[in-house]
């Protein structure tokens, strides 16, 4: 679990987040919601330690994380995958190399050993034998798939997945939505994800955070959703005319 405690962050004179206090669940898919710009990819950073909360703190399975010695940071850090926007592959490196990378750079494995790793992960994402492609040559799909199997590579505990369905057609992005839905299962990690899209907190919201101006204003899970009363919820969820439907079919 992630418990992220009173966590305050303002740049220059400008707070962005305000007084955020969240729990993120082992073997369920956490998601951060919220309209653009009110502070989900900030929160995202300042949780995996990118940014430094002015004020609060975080802690990984009760480990203080947020000023902790630089050994504690970097064993935490060597248990988080992420999942960047876009997959964030490196071009220049192909399918394996780019998956290989973080056993590469936090491991002594011998070869032999990684390669099996970066072979098991390929096929838990459904892209077996794409080894020797380079990132220019598979779809944006499929580099999600491939920015997931990196992400879990190092028997991550931790994954965190900032808008993965940015750029993907809907299909797509319920496919992306559901592997990582199942892999948290499966593996038993603790998975945060970012996102404004209303598909994913159906799909895939057993625990959702509500940001809106910095703020926490609710918390509850795709089921509760849409008994809550927070009016800014309300206008972010019915935002869309499928939802309104959705809405009016619901009585
Ligand atoms: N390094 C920074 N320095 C100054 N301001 C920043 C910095 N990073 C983010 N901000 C500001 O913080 C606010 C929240 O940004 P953030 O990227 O967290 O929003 P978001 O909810 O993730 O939006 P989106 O869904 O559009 O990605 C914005 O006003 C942004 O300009």
């Amino acid at each position: 679990m992630i418990e992220v405690n009173r966590l305050s962050k303002s740049f220059d004179d400008k707070n962005i987040l305000n007084d955020i206090s969240a729990q993120f669940y082992q073997g369920k898919t956490n998601l951060i919601i919220g309209s653009s710009g009110t502070g989900k990819s900030v929160f995202l950073k300042n949780i995996v330690g990118l940014i430094e909360p002015d004020e609060g703190e975080v802690l990984f399975d009760g480990r203080k994380f947020t000023r902790a010695d630089e050994n504690v940071k970097a064993d935490i850090r060597r248990e988080i995958g992420m999942l960047f926007q876009g997959g964030a592959l490196f071009d220049s490196k192909n399918v394996e190399q780019n998956i290989m990378f973080p056993l590469d750079v936090l491991t002594d494995m011998p070869k032999g050993e990684k390669l099996d790793r970066v072979n098991h992960c390929l096929e838990r994402v459904g892209m077996a034998g794409i080894n020797t492609k380079m990132p220019s040559e598979i779809s944006g799909g499929m580099k999600k798939r491939v920015g997931i199997a990196r992400a879990i590579v190092n028997d991550s505990k931790y994954l965190f997945c900032d808008e993965p369905n940015s750029g993907l057609d809907p299909q797509t992005s319920i496919r992306i939505d559901n592997l990582i839905h199942d892999i948290t299962e499966e593996l038993n990690i603790t998975t945060i994800v970012v996102t404004h899209d209303m598909n994913s907190v159906m799909e895939i919201g057993d625990s959702i955070v509500f940001l809106y101006k910095g703020k926490k204003l609710w918390e509850g899970n795709n089921d509760s959703i849409f008994d809550s009363d927070c009016e800014e919820l309300q206008d972010f969820i019915f935002a869309n005319k499928l939802m309104r439907a959705v809405k009016k079919n619901r009585g």
